[in-house]
């Protein structure tokens, strides 16, 4: 019996392949085509994605709601491989985060280091 690959290596995949991408021909890869639009229809997608999620968690069934979350989870990657975001970095963050309960983490937030 083949074992379903798990979350972290389908993120870590599919975050490397849309590295790959960023070469490819716009004409033959929906990331492509996406990365020669640019950063604003990037974030239109991870918009319109965002707010089809909420109207599925809202209206519509669990299998309905996976699919428009694995939209956004896309969607996000392709923003995070645009700007050279790895997922380690989203890891890390979080890791960083597991020390403190939510609320004590929301009290001690300041504004984020810009660079
Ligand atoms: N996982 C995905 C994936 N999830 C979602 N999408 C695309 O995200 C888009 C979702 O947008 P919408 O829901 O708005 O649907 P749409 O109306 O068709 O989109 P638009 O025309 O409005 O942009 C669709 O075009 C989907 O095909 C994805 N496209 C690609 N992948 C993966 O990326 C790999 C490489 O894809 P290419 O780069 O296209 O070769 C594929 O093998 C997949 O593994």
């Amino acid at each position: 019996m083949t074992t379903a690959p798990d979350f972290s290596s389908v993120i870590d995949s599919l975050y490397t392949l849309l590295q790959q991408r960023k070469t490819a021909d716009p004409g033959s890869s929906y990331a492509a085509s996406l990365y020669a639009k640019g950063l604003d229809t990037i974030l239109k997608k991870l918009g319109e994605e965002a707010a089809e999620t909420l109207i599925a968690a809202k209206n519509e069934s669990d299998t309905a709601l996976v699919y428009e979350l694995a939209d956004l989870w896309y969607h996000t990657l392709v923003l995070m491989a645009q700007r050279n975001i790895a997922p380690q970095q989203i890891a890390d963050e979080l890791t960083r985060r597991s020390t403190q309960s939510g609320l004590a983490e929301k009290a001690s937030r300041g504004t984020p280091t810009k660079e």
